[in-house]
């Protein structure tokens, strides 16, 4: 069982939601959109109200980043968020297994945490495919180089929450990116369903 510490160059300093941004992006989307926040930050505890205020619906955190997360989990609860738990590659997935039953959703993360434009880390599959065996009604994210070229890796190992830049945002068709990303990853719920 390995659980890697958070590295302070993990900061993303540019945290800058507020609620004018959010409610800008509620009228441009034009319908009630779902805000999870995912927290790449160290000392996840410091945002939780700011969050909460700015109009968050999840609030996600890195088990690598906080002492506490039982704590934790508690106040994004009381601050009247939904709970999402993040795992960074070099940590194992038994680590987050205790607060499984806890959380809305567990994010493995497919890169190291930093930035868009790397690498599909295949060999994080068998931790979402664990989760999925264990708690089948979880959400589980997978979050870094999804794209068209991985999607079904993800699928079929489980995930129903998908992160995707850059073969979204470099495509020439986005909206056939995502909206083959969606089918996929329904159709392999759909067949966990009936194979149930
Ligand atoms: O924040 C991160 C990685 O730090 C991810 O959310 C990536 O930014 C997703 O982008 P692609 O890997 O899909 O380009």
């Amino acid at each position: 069982m390995r659980k890697r510490t958070w590295s302070s160059r993990h900061f993303v300093p540019n945290i800058t939601f507020g609620h004018p941004v959010v409610e800008s992006l509620r009228k441009q989307l034009g319908q009630d959109p779902f805000f999870d926040m995912h927290m790449m930050v160290s000392r996840p505890e410091q945002w939780v109200k700011p969050m909460a205020v700015a109009g968050a619906n999840q609030y996600t955190f890195h088990l690598e980043a906080t002492e506490n997360p039982g704590a934790l989990i508690k106040d994004i609860r009381e601050n009247g968020m939904k709970v999402g738990l993040a795992i960074k590659p070099g940590t194992t997935v038994e680590y987050l297994a205790p607060w499984a039953n806890q959380i809305d959703m567990a994010l493995v993360m497919t890169v190291e945490p930093g930035f868009g434009g790397q690498k599909f880390m295949e060999d994080m599959m068998p931790k979402v495919h664990w989760l999925r065996t264990q708690f089948p009604s979880l959400d589980i994210e997978v979050d870094g180089g999804v794209g068209p070229d991985t999607i079904h890796k993800c699928a079929e190992a489980g995930a129903n929450m998908i992160v995707s830049g850059s073969a979204i945002m470099r495509s020439e068709d986005p909206r056939s990116v995502i909206s083959l990303l969606r089918s996929v990853c329904s159709e392999a719920a759909q067949k966990r369903c009936l194979d149930r």
